[in-house]
């Protein structure tokens, strides 16, 4: 049983490439395991979701991290979705936040509980359109297991009323409702999320002694920090005056500084034997 590093104010918290040769010096010879987040991540934020893309020059350095050691990408997206935004072959992807995984070799696996709230899913994007479809801004974006309120694009005079219709009908037909960075998330209220799919990675890895690195940038993540604990190298993805609270060891301020840490952490593994 891991206990969860204790919260602290991200501002608090070391950036992780000033702490790089500390950093470098604790995975010398270990075996690791990379777990990235998409969105806010790999991929800047931009108004639109379905015009994320990776940045620039972050393709290559996964790629060239999944020759080297396990990689995950783990999103709140659909599986095959992010899959396909990421475009590296030979790694997993967790999609519609850890309930659906695909594995290097294609084949995948839902999080067994997750199937009985697929009416529910469905009945909440129905309802959805119908109450808020027609408001101008608004992206419905449905997962295999998930269903995305966006509110990035709505006037503000609008969006407050478009996060509560999107709780009230989550609520009412009993699934889980979060709120993310202009989103309002509606999954299966079933004790699983990123952290458990993490962990369930983990384990079929083989290798009790692995390092986890785990790069995140919002409360979704957070389950990810919280599971994987303070051995593991945990990195939040906020600018440095960034009020939140984080359980992360790490900081880097956006998706630029994601891939030069990925950069470093690719050259210390072709310098270094696990
Ligand atoms: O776990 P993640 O990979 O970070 O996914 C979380 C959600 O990210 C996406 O929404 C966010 O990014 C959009 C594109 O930059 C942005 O428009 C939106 O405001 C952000 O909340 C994605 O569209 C969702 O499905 C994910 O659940």
């Amino acid at each position: 049983m891991v206990t969860p590093a204790t919260p602290r104010p991200i501002g608090d918290v070391p950036h992780a490439l000033a702490a790089w040769p500390t950093i470098a010096a604790e995975l010398e010879h270990r075996a690791i395991a990379v777990f990235l987040d998409f969105d806010g991540t790999l991929s800047p934020i931009v108004a639109d979701p379905a015009a994320a893309a990776l940045l620039p020059g972050v393709q290559p350095v996964v790629a060239r991290l999944a020759r080297q050691v396990p990689v995950a990408v783990v999103s709140g997206r659909g599986a095959a979705d992010v899959a396909e935004r990421v475009g590296v072959p030979g790694i997993h992807v967790a999609g519609s936040h850890g309930f659906e995984i695909i594995a290097p070799d294609g084949s995948s696996h839902d999080q067994p509980d997750a199937a009985a709230s697929l009416a529910a899913l469905e009945a909440a994007l129905d309802e959805l359109e119908t109450a808020v479809g027609d408001v101008p801004g608004v992206v419905l974006e449905p997962k295999r297991f998930g269903l995305t309120v966006h509110d990035r694009m709505v006037a503000d005079a609008d969006a407050e009323a478009v996060r509560a219709a999107a709780t009230t009908t989550g609520e009412r037909l009993g699934l889980r409702v979060t709120h993310g960075k202009r989103v309002t998330e509606l999954r299966p209220d079933v004790d699983w999320d990123k952290g458990r799919a993490v962990r369930w990675l983990l384990d079929r890895l083989g290798d009790a002694d692995v390092v986890a690195v785990y790069v995140g940038d919002d409360r979704t993540d957070e389950d990810a920090f919280a599971a994987l604990g303070p051995d593991a190298l945990t990195v939040m993805v906020a600018a440095p005056d960034d009020e939140r609270m984080t359980r992360a060891r790490f900081t880097v301020a956006d998706p630029g500084q994601v891939r030069d840490l990925l950069a470093r952490l690719a050259d210390h593994l072709d310098t270094t034997e696990s």
